[in-house]
């Protein structure tokens, strides 16, 4: 309905949380996505929970959206194709976008292996100028199969399943990711607040 000031816009998602930052944009007080990418034990979710107690600590307001939450419910029924795995990306790339720009810093330890469905999720962040970075978890596949927290590449190995992310499935490595963290040189400690530097330096805290 047109109001009396003239016709009406369409509102696009973003919108609001724009106009409630009085002053212009103020990163600080804004959310944003951190997506982290990686192989299976790479070590996703370990710097996910470590940076999101970080974050929390200094008042922040943060949501860790993890895989294998997503998986029961929201993704519930979907496998590991290639569709379902871009299925479960862009439902999960929804969810984040959405907290995002309503002021939420929003951290998502899933592999998303694919780069175009990664991409997707880069650019519905862009339509509504929310902020997104790009992080690569980007642990050699032989370390996260010493790793191995759920006995995945063990199962792989012994054949009892197939189609292992970095093993019998693919992985497109992620070309220009706004960090890479390289678990195998660092420690949690380390790569935590490496990941946390990255967020200074892009005006997210
Ligand atoms: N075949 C196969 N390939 C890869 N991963 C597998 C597979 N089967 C089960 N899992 C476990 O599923 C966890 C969640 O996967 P994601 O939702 O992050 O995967 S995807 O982005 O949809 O590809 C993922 O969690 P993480 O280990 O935390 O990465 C795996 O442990
Ligand atoms: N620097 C590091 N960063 C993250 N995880 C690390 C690091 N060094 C060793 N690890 C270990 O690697 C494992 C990674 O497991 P996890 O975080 O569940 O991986 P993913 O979520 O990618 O499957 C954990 O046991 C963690 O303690």
């Amino acid at each position: 309905m047109d109001g009396v000031d003239g016709p009406s816009r369409a509102v696009r998602p973003g919108d609001a949380n724009r106009e409630a930052r009085p002053g212009g944009p103020d990163r600080a007080a804004c959310g944003g996505t951190v997506w982290l990418t990686g192989l299976p034990s790479s070590g996703k979710t370990t710097l996910a929970q470590s940076l999101a107690s970080r974050l929390c600590r200094e008042g922040r307001r943060v949501e860790v959206l993890d895989g294998d939450e997503i998986r029961t419910f929201l993704s519930a029924g979907l496998g590991f194709t290639r569709a379902d795995r871009d299925t479960n990306v862009q439902r999960i790339g929804l969810v984040a976008e959405v907290l995002a720009r309503n002021g939420i810093l929003v951290l998502v330890p899933v592999i998303a292996p694919y780069a175009d469905s990664r991409d997707a999720v880069r650019k519905r962040h862009e339509a509504s100028g929310t902020a997104y970075l790009e992080v690569h978890v980007a642990t050699p596949v032989q370390v996260c199969a010493v790793r191995d927290v759920k006995g995945l590449y063990a199962g792989q190995r012994a054949g009892r399943i197939t189609g292992l992310t970095g093993v019998d499935d693919p992985y497109e490595t992620p070309a220009a990711p706004d960090a890479r963290i390289e678990t195998h040189r660092y420690s949690v400690a380390e790569c935590t607040a490496e990941l946390h530097a990255v967020l200074v330096e892009r005006g997210l805290v």
